[in-house]
């Protein structure tokens, strides 16, 4: 049996301001600092030891995850970092204010955008002050296969080639691997792991900043229901995740 631990970034400065965010490089606000050290104290507490961190190329996922490991006493276990781990891309809608996207287009539009399996957003121009395009963190990749916009299916394409020739390798060595990334990158690799439906997904929601641990047999199938280590704190995050369409 090995574990994976997956840990949704803390509150970012844009998710406390409630702007769609995905590939923009906002950092954590002080409640996400928090979390993140919450969420290395629940490691220690569970005596929990990563032997390889893995984030996306995000800040925000990486000061969590330094934080986290800070906390864990972990400082010193081997990264590595990956743009398919990376946020979800929201296309044109980055930059935008959930609210007045909701009040401007509507609640199935919306929920369409924000939830559903396959249908992206439309695709940012390149000249858009929220634009990724000619971001040096991704001078290592291949532009032509940089997202964007991105569903969830498309997040699903992209990370799941990286989940079987990266992270199943350490896992399948036997090491407990910790992985820093996203909400909706973290919903795709959940999806898989736990072979949930193409229209159940719609109702997954991941908090932030508490580590939610798989036990994996040896074919990397769940031997159990993964858990949350604080699992009250995971339900109540959760709901206040799928209300961000409402909040003012
Ligand atoms: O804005 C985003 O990038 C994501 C995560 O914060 O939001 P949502 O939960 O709306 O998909």
């Amino acid at each position: 049996m090995v574990k994976l631990i997956l840990v949704r970034h803390g509150q970012s400065t844009w998710n406390e301001k409630n702007l769609f965010t995905g590939w923009v490089d906002c950092r954590l606000s002080d409640i996400g600092e928090k979390e993140a050290a919450r969420a290395g104290e629940l490691l220690k507490e569970a005596n929990l030891k990563g032997d390889v961190l893995y984030t996306s190329k995000l800040s925000r996922a990486i000061q969590t995850a330094n934080i986290a490991l800070n906390t864990a006493d972990q400082l010193y276990i081997p990264v590595k970092r990956s743009w398919r781990l990376n946020e979800r891309h929201y296309g044109a809608l980055q930059g935008k204010d959930k609210a007045a996207t909701l009040e401007e287009y509507g609640q199935e539009k919306f929920q369409t955008w924000r939830r559903s399996f396959d249908v992206p957003p439309p695709v940012i121009a390149d000249d858009s002050e929220f634009s990724q395009a000619g971001d040096e963190r991704y001078r290592d990749v291949d532009p032509s296969v940089l997202p964007k916009t991105e569903s969830l299916k498309l997040v699903i394409d992209r990370l799941l080639p990286y989940w079987q020739d990266e992270i199943s390798k350490d896992l399948l060595e036997g090491k407990t691997v910790i992985v820093a990334a996203h909400g909706n990158s973290l919903r795709a690799l959940v999806k898989h792991l736990d072979n949930i439906s193409d229209d159940d997904i719609a109702g997954l929601n991941i908090p932030t900043g508490i580590p939610l641990v798989y036990e994996l047999d040896e074919k990397l199938q769940p031997t159990k229901p993964a858990y949350y280590l604080d699992p009250e704190a995971a339900a109540a995050g959760a709901a206040a995740v799928a209300a961000q369409g409402s909040k003012k």
